[in-house]
């Protein structure tokens, strides 16, 4: 546990961090770092200080999960943030106050008492360049500014940037037109929410482009979807996905040789073709699915400006691709894909929190080799008790996507038993 300094203002939240109020107290956020149990909802400090510490600490609560559960190997490959700038994308109250208008976060169980975000250096730097930039924009135009309660930002490494701003009201052409004039200004996009609305400037979504093995990807990332949170996390994630379909140890570092050339990938949960996109030249054919109907539309654009021709994406939960592969009943959304043309031999999963769950975990208990991606330790140990009765723990990864915050990504290799 680490010593939280307590400065003059300070109050305790619902989570158990500890925050300074900045407007009363002129410091820095502060917070009291409690690895268990709570969801982190306020993390305005950065301590690149107390990095390291903090992540030996969340790496062995995370190990401890497999305690009496499933059997890691002893090594941990970890994977370093950057200190700094890692976040792409961020979500602000937007507060206002007399003439005077800013960014905020509340508790949960305190959604009326903001505190102040007066900087957010675990923000990219186009965000921490943008917020300044948008605040001055909305105080200064009645329009922009008149119940708006919330800005989103999402960026890219290579300065794109969308920035999503919610609404009490309905979003009229005086707001279009401020919006397009603040939108050339910025040089960004910019979408307008309000109940039942949706207003478009120019575009909602943004381009990055990620550097893997020594291949350029691009990847469409939709606004409002899910998108890995920190870049550089990410880059290394797919490396070490790429790395763990081809080899049991952790010493392979660039997957140079494709191990199953003549078999073929399944991948559930694949979002927007992020590990599909790095996946699929290891294999003769790739099957991935989701639940989400934006994203699959944004596999399919990010397969095509890949020039990946060897992936078919289906829109189904991963229960209904179980059921399928099993004979199941018939699914409309499958009608143009022969599975039985599939020789599956490893399956790639990235569930949400709570995990795959009995039913899948027993699923994939079939595949050679699983590589397990996973933000949250306490179900992957859990589904890996399943998965621990038929296969081995050979590697085991985690991934620092989220500093200063309990949280740790994580990725486990299992290969069946012989
Ligand atoms: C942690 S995200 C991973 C997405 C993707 N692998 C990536 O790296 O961007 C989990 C994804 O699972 C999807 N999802 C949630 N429940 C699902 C289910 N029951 N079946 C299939 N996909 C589901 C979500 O829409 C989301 O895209």
């Amino acid at each position: 546990m680490f010593r939280a300094s307590v400065a003059l203002g300070a109050r305790r939240l619902s989570n158990g961090y500890l925050f300074a109020c900045p407007r009363a107290a002129g410091a820095r956020a502060r917070r009291r770092y409690r690895p268990s149990g709570a969801t982190c909802r306020l993390d305005v400090e950065c301590r690149p200080s107390s990095y390291d510490e903090e992540l030996r600490e969340k790496t062995a609560h995370a190990r401890a999960h497999f305690d009496g559960v499933a059997t890691l190997p002893s090594r941990t490959e970890t994977f370093e943030s950057a200190r700094e700038e890692f976040r792409m994308r961020a979500e602000f109250k937007v507060w206002h106050d007399g003439d005077r208008s800013y960014f905020a976060m509340c508790d949960s169980d305190r959604p009326k008492d903001p505190v102040e975000v007066v900087d957010f250096p675990m923000a990219s730097a186009r965000i921490r360049e943008l917020m300044p930039e948008l605040l001055r924009e909305v105080t200064a135009t009645e329009t922009l500014r008149r119940k708006l309660f919330q800005a989103n930002f999402l960026t890219t490494t290579t300065g794109d940037a969308v920035v999503s701003l919610l609404y009490h009201r309905q979003l009229d052409e005086d707001w279009e037109r401020e919006a397009e004039a603040m939108r050339a200004r910025l040089g960004i996009d910019v979408i307008g929410r309000a109940r039942k609305q949706k207003l478009v400037l120019a575009k909602d979504f943004v381009t990055e482009k990620v550097l893997i093995d020594g291949k350029e990807f691009s990847y469409k990332q939709l606004e409002g979807s899910f998108t890995q949170p920190n870049a550089g996390i990410a880059a290394q994630m797919l490396a070490w996905a790429r790395s763990a379909a081809v080899s049991d140890s952790p010493d392979v570092v660039a997957a140079a040789t494709p191990r199953d050339a003549n078999r073929d990938f399944l991948e559930l949960y694949c979002g927007n073709g992020h590990f599909t996109i790095a996946l699929a030249p290891l294999f003769r054919k790739c099957l991935a699915t989701e639940i989400s109907k934006s994203s699959v539309a944004a596999a399919h654009v990010n397969m095509a400006a890949n020039g990946i021709d060897n992936v078919v994406t289906a829109r189904l939960s991963a229960e209904e691709l179980c059921d399928a592969l099993d004979g199941g009943r018939e699914y409309t959304r499958l009608k143009d894909i022969d599975l039985t043309t599939y020789d599956l031999s490893t399956v790639l999963v990235d569930p949400p929190r709570a995990g795959m769950g009995d039913e899948v975990s027993k699923f994939c208990a079939r595949f050679d080799r699983i590589i397990y991606i996973s933000c949250n330790p306490e179900t992957l140990a859990r589904d890996c008790k399943i998965l621990g009765e038929t296969h081995e723990i050979k590697r085991f990864a985690v991934f620092d996507q989220f500093p200063y915050t309990p949280h740790l990504e994580s990725g486990a290799l299992l290969v069946k038993r012989a």
